[in-house]
């Protein structure tokens, strides 16, 4: 392999006993070589077959699309010689049926797919030739393992797995975070049998490099976005190009976005969470002092996912407001900074989501702004176990507290007056942030400490003094999703009213 002159720590643990055919669960740190260590064994053996297998070989499932598509083009760079054919099979195309037909009428030796379109096209029209295809199957490979066995994806997972051929093939299960739980639940899928469990992490030794310096922030909700604005500022003063000669920082037009390489990803809890910010973010006053903005989360369309993650991945300096959709995997190179605004869903995902730093090496930093009723969240166990992690600002005397709070007081200013706009303009794009906050904390609720009549409040104050909403009502909710958070009955909602149908209404007139 020209790219690379050593193996790293996790592939010189693995590529052996992966080769010698046993099943093994890998736990190793983020951005360590992870997809070489179960692409190259895996390769390796389909190549050695001395006749080669019927069928597809190689099955590499993966949480996301944009994990999958990657995978597939790092396979690509490890075959540039080889007649072997790949193919990434994940929702979100423009055209299914036509993709189906590409998958089924030729062979392949490598498929990279999320669970969700395996298993459509295992359950669609076409599933006997679909898992036909798997006939020859020698080598399973679950990426994330443990993201893909939490629970949300076990339908489909299940589905998949259960259609694969019953003969035995060898199972190379990876993640940065295993727990005893995942051990457990993972040998359902190796007909109940023990894995060979391999771990480059010292026993007692936190999964979060020592090199990325970690820190948080305790400030309330409504200085989240001052504060994200002052510290995406600071960074891109402390990255300069190397020809630049930092002068004076100030929030003028033009003065950091063309002149650093700061290149920063930015988390938030949910999808609409994040086009909230973008909202901000993007206004005029504000974009001006930043490098440019991308964004990334469910709620876009594949295309514009793919085209978001190719520009911050080729960017030199860029900001990409994120979901967890580009929480786990994904390897841009550079990122020098990643910020978690509000709690991650869990220690894991703080972990991964900090692992998009400080990769194959390089440095990094992590910061993490908590309102104060978010912080039992990282004194959690978990979180202790997993982390050291101190305060961004160490004395509220220093210069550097002082120089944060400036920015932070400019930035409010800005953001007061985007607001006023946002709320005018787009006042959707607010309802769907208060919906999306209602949801992701009811599931937080009881780290909060939060009754549903507090939830319901605090949302009702965030919409009000974080997103800028005027109205003397909350933003409405459907009597769904009221229903599907379980939160019947809770007052200070707004709910909807279902438009009363007319032939039900003279049906009515008619009864009275
Ligand atoms: N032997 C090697 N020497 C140097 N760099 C390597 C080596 N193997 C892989 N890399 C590079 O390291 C980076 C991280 O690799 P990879 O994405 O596989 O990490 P990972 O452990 O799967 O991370 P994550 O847990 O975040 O998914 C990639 O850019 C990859 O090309």
């Amino acid at each position: 392999m020209k790219r690379f002159r050593f193996l790293t720590e996790v592939q010189a643990a693995t590529i052996e006993p992966a080769l010698s055919g046993k099943d093994i669960l890998v736990q190793a740190k983020t951005g360590t070589g992870k997809t070489i260590g179960f692409l190259l064994p895996a390769i390796e053996k389909a190549l050695r077959s001395p006749v080669r297998p019927k069928g597809t070989p190689i099955l590499v499932l993966s949480p996301t699309r944009e994990l999958a598509q990657q995978i597939s083009t790092e396979a690509q760079t490890l075959l540039p010689q080889s007649d072997l054919r790949i193919i990434t099979v994940t929702g979100g195309t423009r055209n299914p049926s036509t993709d189906l037909q590409k998958f089924l009428e030729r062979d392949h030796d490598i498929v990279v797919a999320t669970p969700g379109r395996l298993h459509d096209y295992f359950t669609g029209p076409r599933k006997t030739e679909a898992y036909e295809k798997f006939h020859g199957l020698q080598t399973l490979v679950l990426d994330e393992v443990d993201r893909l066995l939490d629970g949300g994806f076990a339908r489909e997972l299940d589905g998949v797995i259960s259609m694969l051929p019953k003969t035995k093939r060898q199972n190379l299960f990876f993640s940065a975070t295993i727990s005893n739980n995942i051990k457990q639940v993972a040998k359902k899928y190796n007909d109940g049998s023990e894995y060979t469990f391999i771990s480059t992490l010292k026993e007692d030794e936190m999964n979060v490099h020592q090199h990325v310096h970690q820190s948080y922030i305790i400030t309330p909700f409504e200085k989240h976005i001052p504060t994200l604005l002052a510290l995406l500022h600071l960074d891109s003063i402390k990255h300069p190009l190397p020809h630049v000669t930092t002068s004076t920082p100030s929030l003028s037009p033009g003065t950091t976005g063309p002149e650093t390489l700061s290149k920063v990803m930015v988390f938030f809890p949910t999808a609409r969470h994040v086009s909230f910010a973008m909202e901000v973010l993007s206004s005029e006053s504000i974009k001006k002092s930043l490098p440019p903005l991308l964004e990334i989360h469910s709620r876009k369309s594949q295309s514009a996912r793919t085209k978001a993650a190719g520009a911050f991945k080729n960017a030199k300096s860029a900001i990409l407001l994120s979901s967890d959709v580009a929480a786990r995997g994904i390897d841009f190179p550079g990122v020098t900074l990643v910020i978690q605004v509000g709690i991650p869903s869990s220690a894991e995902q703080y972990v991964h989501r900090l692992g998009r730093t400080a990769r194959a090496g390089a440095k990094g930093q992590g910061i993490i702004i908590l309102d104060p009723q978010e912080q039992p969240f990282y004194t959690t166990r978990e979180m202790q176990k997993t982390t050291t992690i101190s305060p961004y600002i160490s004395s509220p005397s220093s210069h550097e507290a002082k120089e944060l709070e400036t920015y932070i007081q400019t930035y409010a200013q800005h953001v007061q007056n985007t607001l006023e706009t946002v709320s005018a303009n787009n006042p959707t794009v607010i309802g769907s942030a208060y919906v999306s906050f209602l949801g992701y904390y009811k599931g937080q609720a009881r780290m909060m400490k939060w009754s549903s009549e507090r939830l319901v409040e605090e949302a009702n104050r965030y919409a009000k003094q974080v997103m800028g909403w005027t109205d003397a009502l909350p933003p409405a909710i459907s009597p769904k999703a009221v229903g599907m958070m379980g939160l019947k009955g809770v007052r200070g909602l707004n709910i909807m009213k279902p438009p009363r149908p007319e032939r039900e209404q003279s049906r009515g007139d008619r009864r009275q």
